[in-house]
């Protein structure tokens, strides 16, 4: 009887020692996220910094703000000892300009952003490396300075705004309806860039809102990607090499309609270019991948050549400048149209500066007005502004690099290889020592100087396309088309914002507002 006794008395005591352990661990982890709540980075032994990653992964990009004015502009984090993450954070300008373009060669090593984009980008421009990069950028560098492509992009850029764009605008506003303003400008520039790109209408921007089997699966691609940014490399690769976790699943499913649909586009091209049996003409309806599929001069080495005329360079390039052009351009114009609707004074000015351009044009008022590529030489405001709102609301708002050798940073950080460097674009707009007090003010004249010209010396300062030999490529294309679309919905619209709403961006691959812009269509009464 004692000894059963005794047992059950040992038994209770384990059980109440297991309780308080379990009740001690519990108040420990209170008292640590009530303690360490406002502290910015909290270093934990082990797991480094993983646990602030992941408390700041819902606001990602102010917490790259937040460090940058704990920190200074660089700082050095480790994270997981598991995870091989060894974080160098930096928004100093000196050592932007650094890392992107006076020592470039030394951190273009894009082996791990390379794995992470395989399935989407494939061996595109944006993830290639070595001499395989030189030709495409080479090629691709020529072909946008091009008269011809210059060509396709204004007329395709205005086609959609006149044909698709304007009239759905017109049709909300009789319907005087609420709309998500971000989705209409992600359908307009999804139809724009596949009209460009492969010369088709996919008509995705239309008033009973279509679904879109290759839009839907860039974006399930795109957050799949994003998810493989945020963990250990390690880990992503073991989940696909097993096949488990819903992320590799969905980024296969998605990999796979990608492919399907454009393997489609380059046959039906290719039957077409046999068809027509002549070479791409300056004045022909084309697009980019007829130009890709028709060049055959524009690179001397024959290896480079052979891999250029394949169908899977085709492919990749062509998903390449999708991906690039469609989210960047359209998150680019929500955050500047909700810039200007906030900062009424300046949608005003670009408004009489459009209405110069008309009187000066002498033809007849027709309404709905569009402009002309042509036109955009006297958008100095407006180009202003779309700069002012790149600066502050950057579409891609890290960059990512990888050293391959040891280096020092012009503020005297060391660098070694192994390390991941994320620039924060996004932190250095906020920054009161690169942009002044005001630096949180949406001001489109800090990018004019006083002669009413561009600022160059401002526009030097300009990261949102990146620095150096792996700038953006598409810069030009991005800004005719925002013009474009821009000059034309400013001059004959107005939109009203539906009051109450969070505008905040949301984490991912570009910089995209978490709950859309729901505005209100009104049509521009003119006197
Ligand atoms: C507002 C719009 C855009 C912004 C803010 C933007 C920004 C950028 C940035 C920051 C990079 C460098 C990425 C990195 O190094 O990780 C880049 C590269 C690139 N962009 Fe854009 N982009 C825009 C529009 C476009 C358009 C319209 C195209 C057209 C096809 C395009 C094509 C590319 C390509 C191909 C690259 C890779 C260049 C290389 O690695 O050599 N982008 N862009």
């Amino acid at each position: 009887m004692d000894s059963h006794y005794s047992k059950l008395m040992e038994k209770c005591t384990q059980s109440y020692n297991l309780v308080l352990v379990f009740f001690c661990l519990i108040l420990f982890a209170v008292w640590c996220i009530l303690h360490y709540r406002k502290q910015v980075i909290v270093r934990w032994p082990i797991v480094g910094i993983l646990p602030s990653i992941m408390l700041n992964a819902h606001r990602i990009y102010d917490w790259t703000v937040d460090i940058s004015k704990a920190f200074g502009g660089t700082i050095i984090e480790r994270g997981p000892f598991f995870g091989r993450l060894e974080i160098v954070h930096t928004c100093d300008p000196r050592n932007i300009k650094y890392i992107l373009a006076t020592n470039y060669e030394n951190f273009n090593d894009r082996q791990d952003y390379s794995d992470a984009f395989d399935t989407l980008l494939g061996d595109g421009l944006l993830t290639a490396t070595s001499n395989f990069w030189i030709a495409q950028r080479r090629v691709a560098r020529m072909t946008f300075n091009s008269k011809i492509v210059r060509n396709i992009i204004a007329h395709k850029g205005k086609e959609v705004v006149q044909h698709a764009l304007l009239p759905m605008l017109s049709h909300l506003s009789k319907e005087s309806s609420v709309v998500d303003l971000q989705d209409v400008l992600m359908r307009y520039m999804f139809d724009t860039s596949v009209d460009i790109i492969f010369g088709k209408k996919s008509n995705y921007l239309s008033t009973s809102f279509p679904p879109n089997e290759i839009a839907k699966a860039m974006d399930d691609a795109s957050e799949a990607i994003l998810f493989r940014h945020l963990v250990p490399i390690s880990w992503w690769k073991l989940c696909r090499r097993l096949k488990i976790g819903s992320n590799e699943k969905k980024l296969e499913a998605a990999g796979m309609i990608i492919d399907r649909d454009i393997a489609k586009y380059i046959n039906v091209k290719r039957d077409e270019m046999v068809a027509k049996g002549t070479k791409v003409d300056e004045y022909e309806e084309t697009d980019l991948l007829e130009v890709y599929m028709s060049n055959k001069d524009g690179e001397k080495d024959e290896l480079m050549l052979a891999k250029m005329l394949t169908d899977k360079f085709f492919r990749d390039t062509c998903v390449t400048f999708l991906v690039a052009a469609r989210d960047t351009t359209a998150s680019t114009l929500s955050w500047f149209f909700w810039s200007i609707l906030t900062n009424p004074y300046v949608e005003a000015k670009i408004l009489e500066e459009l209405e110069l351009i008309i009187s000066k044009k002498n033809t007849m008022k027709k309404h709905p007005v569009i402009f002309d590529a042509d036109d955009q030489t006297g958008m100095v405001y407006l180009h202003a502004a779309l700069c002012e709102s790149l600066r502050l609301w950057p579409a891609v708002p890290l960059l990512r690099k990888t050293p391959t050798n040891d280096d020092v940073l012009p503020d005297g950080t060391v660098i070694w290889p192994g390390m991941t460097v994320i620039i924060s674009c996004y932190a250095m707009a906020r920054m009161e020592g690169v942009w002044g007090k005001d630096c949180l003010e949406f001001k489109p004249e800090r990018w004019i100087s006083e002669d009413g010209k561009l600022n160059h010396e401002a526009m030097s300062k300009l990261v949102s396309f990146s620095l150096g030999p792996r700038n953006c490529v598409g810069k030009d294309m991005a800004f005719v088309v925002m013009k474009l679309v821009a000059s034309a919905v400013i001059y004959n619209f107005h939109f009203e914002l539906l009051e109450g709403q969070h505008i905040a961006p949301t984490p991912a691959i570009t910089l995209k507002m978490m709950n859309g812009l729901m505005v209100r269509v009104r049509e521009r009464v003119f006197s």
